[in-house]
């Protein structure tokens, strides 16, 4: 029976254990999803620093230079008398006694305005302190022990650095679920231009990518004739977790998935979304656990599945935390469906989503045009609609 859109993509995600977690390096995180709450190790700053390039100051000027300051190790023991002055460059941790830091660009050294000069001991600075004091405190940044970032945020490149910059070497993840992208049609050509009867496959090239942002990792793509025997023989492997089928999700004489699925006792969950394009996709689960995601065959559709069912069951079993929807308001003539949700490929302008045509299921070109997927739910009336990114 047919399931509504948001059910299905519910369904999907449901159907989603997250995988075994792993121990990587920084480098190998990105992407993947963390299977712990992450502590500072360390608090940011480390001690108190200085936010500027100048002179760390103690007491009222004028100041006795006594001492420089630049980034890099250093002793614990400096520390300012009152009337004493360091020179100090940002991020240097200040000496001890330190009230402020005058910043080079208010200062006079013996009379001259102050630069950076390695021969500025001894000399005497003055200037007016300005209200901040431009001193960076111990943990004022990220107080040491405290929770960052919660179990099943996604690694992006701000958390490496973040996670780098409280200490981390190496992090604890969720692995990526493995996927095999199983193309079948007996039509299909992957190189050159078709003749009569042929069509080039649009699927397997768009998958890939669809498949890393949602968290996977596709381990190859097959081709498969279009014979029950050949699809049964693509899904007899035990090397990943998720196949995902181009074609044969209708009833044509040469869909063979459903009857497949049937002879190996999967367990459907999802038979068919009640949205266009893409409403004959299903989700199986077969009886060794793993998953299978049956994109239709026209090309939007599969896109459109692609979102619908395989990027949350893929999330899922990445361990990613599900995010709140983006909404968007679409401009123009959208004629909802009765009882379907719609994904209607629109570019983002200034203030609304405006839909850019081109969107039958058999052509990518709309979609190749598009920022988005606005979701037009069925008898909706507008403006707000959830989008989901391209
Ligand atoms: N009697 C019915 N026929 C169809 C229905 C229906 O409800 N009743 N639904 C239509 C819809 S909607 C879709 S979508 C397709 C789904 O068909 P399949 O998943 O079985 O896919 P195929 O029949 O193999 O192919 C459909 C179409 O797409 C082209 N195709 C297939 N694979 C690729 C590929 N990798 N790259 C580019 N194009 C591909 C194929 O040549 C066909 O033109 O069923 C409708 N029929
Ligand atoms: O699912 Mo079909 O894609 O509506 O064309």
């Amino acid at each position: 029976m047919t399931t509504g859109w948001a059910e299905a993509r519910q369904a999907a995600r449901d159907a989603a254990e997250p995988l075994e977690t792993i121990t990587v390096t920084l480098h190998e995180a990105l992407g993947l999803a963390l299977t712990e709450h992450l502590p500072a190790l360390v608090p940011l700053p480390l001690c108190d620093t200085s936010a500027m390039d100048g002179y760390a100051v103690r007491g009222p000027g004028p100041w006795t230079i006594v001492g420089r300051r630049l980034a890099g190790p250093c002793s614990s023991a400096a520390a300012l008398e009152p009337g004493q002055a360091f020179e100090i460059a940002t991020g240097a941790p200040v000496p001890v006694g330190t009230e402020a830091v005058l910043p080079v660009e208010l200062s006079i050294v013996d009379g001259a305005p102050g630069t950076h000069d390695a021969e500025s001991p001894g000399r005497t600075v003055s200037g007016v302190l300005p209200a901040k004091n431009h001193i960076r405190r111990r943990g004022e940044d990220v107080p040491r022990g405290r929770r960052i970032l919660q179990a099943g945020t996604v690694v992006t490149p701000a958390v490496l650095g973040l996670a780098a910059s409280v200490g981390y070497d190496n992090l604890r993840v969720h692995r990526r679920p493995r996927v095999r992208v199983v193309v079948s049609g007996d039509e299909l050509l992957t190189t050159g231009l078709p003749t009569l009867g042929q069509v080039r496959d649009a699927i397997g090239p768009l998958l890939p990518g669809l498949i890393t942002a949602a968290g996977g990792e596709l381990v190859d793509t097959q081709f498969a004739a279009d014979r029950a025997g050949a699809l049964s023989e693509a899904l007899a492997c035990d090397d990943v977790d998720v196949v995902a089928v181009c074609g044969s999700t209708s009833t044509g004489p040469a869909d063979h998935l459903r009857p497949v699925l049937g002879a190996q006792k999967a367990d459907i969950l999802v038979d068919g979304v009640a949205c266009r394009p893409g409403h004959p996709q299903l989700l199986a689960t077969l009886p060794d656990g793993r998953h299978v995601v049956g994109l239709p065959g026209n090309p939007f559709a599969a896109l459109a599945a692609g979102h619908t069912l395989l990027a949350p069951l893929l999330n899922g079993l990445a361990g990613r935390s599900p995010k709140a929807p983006l909404t968007g308001r679409l401009r123009g003539r959208i004629a909802a469906r009765d009882r379907e949700t719609r994904l209607v490929p629109a570019v983002r302008t200034d203030d609304a989503l405006v839909p850019v045509g081109r969107d039958r299921a058999g052509s990518l070109w709309g979609a190749a045009m598009a920022d988005v997927l606005a979701v037009v739910p069925p008898q909706w009336t507008g403006p707000e609609v959830e989008v989901l990114p391209l």
